[in-house]
């Protein structure tokens, strides 16, 4: 290595060692001191009301604050602490951007921290099991709330590239297979006023689709069913939606699940796949590295690399046509057609 590559490689090389931990630490201590949400209320504050407000004392939170404004978190206002543009739009008050905001993921990760991903090469050991912070599948209300709320809070841009791309004029009835709590599948019926939609989940999910699915005014287009869509057959229609689901299967495993779309769907039917990409060797996705992980601590995973170009050889092979493609916002959305 020459001089220039060294100090690149160490620039790399310092961001694994010191960069994560230090932005994550910061973020999850605004969180759990409740620092971005008193800040977004307050517009800004000076430093001692805002100790006795989040519960900490003055000299140790100027300190978390120095360091919070060097990573872009927060920033000075004359004497006053103020949120930056950054940290207001994506870690503070979920409920005004609540398909755009890190919260509930950064709370499952800071738990994933302090339980997990600090110990895993005692899980490469077999020596440590991953530990949720709620049992999976989720049983409960509550426990459908928890894992539900993280898609959600990220749902902003696979709504943005399907109201851009999705083409499902014409299509009255369509299945969206593990649907989440409805949120996508509503923004298509409010854009395809024609459009039903049977949304798959757990039993524990529906009631909170058919809530949110009213709540948005489409109660009576969009409904939740519980099928088990890795055991039972999807619902007839004119559609199947995979949204954020096949992404981390395998080959086998997204072919078996496409073949069960096929048999569902009516000739001249349509499948959309909508996924995160995965593997673009410039841009790690660290969202799935995440919960890849996870499966070193478990016992068997499903978890995989595929990459997407997978898809068109996939989709021709059971017998769908007219496949195409589009990528956008770091997502990728498959469409494809049924002969008549
Ligand atoms: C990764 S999330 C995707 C949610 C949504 N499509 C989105 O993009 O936000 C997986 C969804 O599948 C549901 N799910 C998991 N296992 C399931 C099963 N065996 N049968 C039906 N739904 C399931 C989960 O409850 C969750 O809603």
């Amino acid at each position: 290595m020459n001089d220039t590559e060294l100090l690149r490689a160490t620039d790399r090389a310092y961001d694994m060692v010191f960069k994560g931990l230090v932005e994550f630490s910061c973020v999850k201590a605004g969180f759990e001191l409740d620092l971005f949400n008193i800040l977004a209320d307050a517009g800004s504050m000076e430093l001692e009301p805002l100790a006795e407000k989040v519960g900490g004392e003055a000299r140790r939170l100027g300190q978390l604050l120095v360091a919070m404004e060097q990573i872009g978190l927060v920033e000075k206002d004359g004497s006053k602490w103020k949120l930056t543009e950054f940290s207001d739009t994506l870690f503070a008050k979920p409920e005004n951007h609540p398909s755009h905001t890190m919260e509930s993921a950064a709370h499952s990760m800071g738990f994933l921290a302090e339980n997990y991903y600090m110990k895993l090469a005692d899980a490469v050991r077999g020596k440590q099991k991953f530990i949720s912070p709620v049992a999976y599948p989720p049983q409960t209300r509550e426990e459908n709330e928890y894992f539900e709320t993280i898609h959600r809070r990220t749902a902003y841009f696979p709504i943005k590239i399907l109201g851009e791309f999705a083409k499902l004029d014409g299509i009255k009835q369509m299945t969206d297979v593990g649907g989440g709590i409805g949120d996508i599948s509503a923004s298509l019926c409010q854009k395809f006023p024609e459009l039903n939609v049977t949304l798959l989940n757990l039993p524990g999910a529906i009631e909170l689709v058919n809530e949110n699915a009213a709540s948005k005014g489409v109660g009576d287009r969009l409904k939740g069913a519980a099928v088990d869509i890795y055991k039972e057959p999807f619902p007839e229609g004119d559609a199947v939606m995979f949204c954020r689901m096949l992404y981390p299967m395998s080959v086998q495993f997204s072919t078996m699940m496409i073949k069960k779309a096929y048999d569902a769907i009516r000739p001249g039917g349509r499948i959309l796949i909508l996924d995160m990409l995965i593997c673009d060797p410039n841009k790690p996705n660290f969202d799935y590295l995440s919960h890849y992980l996870c499966g070193i601590g478990m016992d068997f995973s499903v978890l995989d690399f595929k990459k997407h170009a997978e898809y068109p050889g996939i989709l021709e092979g059971i017998g769908f046509t007219d496949v195409t493609k589009e990528e956008k916002y770091d997502h990728v959305l498959y469409q494809a057609v049924k002969p008549a």
